[in-house]
């Protein structure tokens, strides 16, 4: 089995680049490493703090930020980081040629349940005429990433990693303390029979995802002519992994359960990482209305409705918002 360096290398990553997602891993390591000790670690439970979008958070939110902060800005290559659990972008190297957005810890309410969660990661270019300390120079579409990826901390360790050379899946090799590559090209079926989504929000969604769904529950003797199985694991990283390994149609869609947040997941260090990760698997990525990947930020923290997943079932959940 094969190392990243040589597969980066192969693919024509730039040096700098490979290293600078090498020095990711080996944050992500250490994160998996204390997740697997639990308590040993004392990594589980709640802090007294929240971050800037009123979420509690979770030891191992901070723990997961510390240690990708302080790793990712010593690499030098780095001009500056913005991350879920900072409130402001922090300047790194003014002469970094990359942007990293990552959110340290994916489905933080499964920590203390010992159930999956994972770091999600994005690189960006750097801005030259931009100063370190500029966050606008973070607000660059999803279609701009040189790199994204996501470690998934599950009975096994594994990452999903692209550079726009399709979507590859290594496992972490515990023994030599390093990723193997293990599936050298995912490729996400485009039909399927399984939908991920909290139902409990059913009657805050708008009408086109509202009929949608409803379709999709009536079976075979419905519109759609086939029966439908339901998983939601409450980390996108989990949902996202499963729809790469099997297909899958993932969607969280806008709401007005609380109107100061209609939609929930973060475009720059969750829907963006995760769009690109599935259409270089030959997946697709909507708020369904546009390409997430074509959305121009306006903050680093913004939100947005995401659907994503096997090819013809996002296109047929699209089908519903043009109605
Ligand atoms: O609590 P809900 O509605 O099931 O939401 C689950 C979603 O929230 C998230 O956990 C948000 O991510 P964080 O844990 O990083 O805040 C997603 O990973 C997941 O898809
Ligand atoms: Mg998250
Ligand atoms: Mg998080």
């Amino acid at each position: 089995m094969r190392r990243i360096s040589p597969v980066l290398q192969q693919d024509g990553v730039d040096s700098d680049l490979i290293s600078l997602i090498k020095t990711i891993l080996a944050a992500c390591r250490e994160i998996s490493f204390r997740v697997s000790q639990g308590e040993l670690a004392g990594v589980l439970g709640s802090t007294l703090g929240e971050n800037i979008q009123g979420e509690t958070q979770k030891k191992l939110d901070i723990i997961a930020n510390e240690l990708l902060k302080e790793v990712i800005l010593e690499t030098g290559v780095v001009k500056a980081i913005s991350s879920e659990e900072e409130d402001d972008t922090v300047a790194g190297n003014p002469h970094g040629k990359y942007l990293v957005t990552f959110d340290p810890l994916d489905g933080s309410s499964n920590t203390d349940i010992n159930s999956l969660i994972g770091t999600i990661f994005s690189i960006l270019p750097a801005q030259a005429d931009k100063a370190a300390d500029d966050a606008s120079q973070f607000l660059q579409p999803g279609s701009a990433q040189l790199a994204a990826g996501y470690v998934l901390y599950g009975p096994s360790t594994m990452l999903a990693l692209t550079t726009g050379k399709g979507t590859r899946l290594y496992t972490l090799d515990k023994t030599y303390g390093g990723f193997l590559l293990t599936e050298e090209q995912a490729a996400i079926p485009k039909y399927t029979a399984e939908f991920a989504i909290n139902m409990s929000n059913q009657r805050y969604w708008q009408p086109a995802m509202q009929a949608y769904i409803a379709d999709l529950l009536q079976g075979k003797e419905g519109p759609r002519g086939k029966n439908y199985n339901m998983r939601w694991i409450a980390a996108m990283v989990g949902d996202v992994h499963r729809v790469l390994c099997r297909g899958g149609i993932f969607a969280y869609p806008r709401d007005t359960k609380d109107a100061s947040k209609p939609d929930k997941l973060r475009l720059m260090y969750e829907a963006n990482p995760m769009s690109f990760l599935v259409e270089q698997a030959g997946g697709i990525s909507s708020t369904g209305y546009e390409r997430i990947m074509d959305i121009v930020p306006t903050d680093i923290h913004q939100r947005v409705a995401v659907i994503l997943g096997s090819k013809h079932e996002v296109e047929s959940c699209i089908a519903y918002h043009q109605r």
